[in-house]
């Protein structure tokens, strides 16, 4: 343990896929103690939140009062974190939420604009409050995004296909947005055209994110999460793809980020930047 008493952790969206795996995670770790679980499915309201991961009960009822759960965490003497795997239409309320009650957000949640990335980032300065947003916390995906980054200095066509679970409510996924934003960074313009195209149905070329890259999203049953990078130039093919089939495999990620958090100051994007 580094410090002298455990770190607090709540997490919201208990219920969730996500959310139970982050229960397990945090009720097996040394260093931490489940503090609160917060889930707005009525499904999920009262039960606990160890049964409901599939452990031992924790004595943890699921709770759907978000502030006032902030509220507990605030009076903690420790700094206490937040863990957040909900929905894009409500993470970002969350994490405003979390800093105004000086409670640090980890959040895995996707779907906020850039813009809302950056407002959030302004915020979480002005608090001097730490703040992770993270949109894959698998480390495969942190280092296929490394061996992009290489490729990228010699192949000028790239594309990005995503293929995800259809319970996903945004597209593209996160990892697929910030793999464009990681290849953009370097200025480069990829995927000049080399004639004049139509599409005869709409989006069969994809979305179009940061220079020109192309991110195509498949979303079928069966499916966890999947991704493909795909440079192309005369003659070859370079094909990298990582595959998630358990979603323990966050589970390191989010710890580590937990962990973090507390000795940071601003918002951190990505967890390439806390390895
Ligand atoms: N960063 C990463 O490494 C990863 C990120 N994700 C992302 O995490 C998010 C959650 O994914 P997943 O666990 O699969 O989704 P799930 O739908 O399985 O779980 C989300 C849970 O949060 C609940 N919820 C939704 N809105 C709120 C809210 N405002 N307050 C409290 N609870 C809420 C949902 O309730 P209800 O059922 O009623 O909607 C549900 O129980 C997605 O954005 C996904 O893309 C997923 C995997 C890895
Ligand atoms: O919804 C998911 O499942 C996932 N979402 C994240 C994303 O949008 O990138 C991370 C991972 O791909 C799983």
């Amino acid at each position: 343990m580094v410090g002298q008493f455990p770190i607090p952790v709540v997490v919201n969206g208990a219920g969730g896929k996500m959310g139970r795996e982050v229960v397990k995670a945090v009720a097996a770790a040394q260093d931490m103690t489940l503090l609160g679980a917060i889930d707005k499915n009525p499904a999920y309201l009262n039960e606990d939140a160890g049964s409901l991961a599939g452990i031992e009960p924790l004595e943890i009822p699921i709770t759907n009062d978000r502030e006032g759960m902030l509220v507990m965490a605030a009076q903690e003497k420790q700094p206490a974190v937040m863990v957040d795997f909900t929905h894009p239409d409500s993470v970002y309320d969350n994490i405003r939420a979390a800093i105004a009650y000086g409670v640090r957000p980890v959040v895995g949640t996707t779907g906020l604009s850039e813009a809302k990335i950056q407002d959030l980032a302004e915020f979480a300065d002005k608090a001097s409050m730490g703040c992770l947003l993270v949109p894959n916390f698998c480390i495969g995906i942190v280092l296929l995004q490394q061996a992009a980054i290489a490729a990228s200095q010699y192949f000028d066509h790239v594309e990005i296909i995503e293929l995800h679970h259809n319970q996903k409510a945004d597209a593209p996924s996160g990892t697929a947005v910030k793999t464009a934003q990681m290849l953009a960074e370097f200025g480069k313009t990829y995927n000049q055209s080399q004639v004049k195209e139509t599409e005869q149905l709409p989006g069969a070329r994809g979305a179009i994110a940061d220079e020109q890259i192309r991110i195509h999203s498949v979303r079928l049953p069966g499916l966890i999460a999947h991704q493909e990078v795909i440079f192309g130039a005369a003659g070859q093919i370079y094909t990298l793809r990582h595959d998630t089939t358990d979603r323990g495999c966050y589970m390191p990620g989010v710890l580590l980020a937990i962990r973090q958090v507390l000795s940071l100051k601003s918002l951190v994007y990505g967890l390439e930047k806390i390895l």
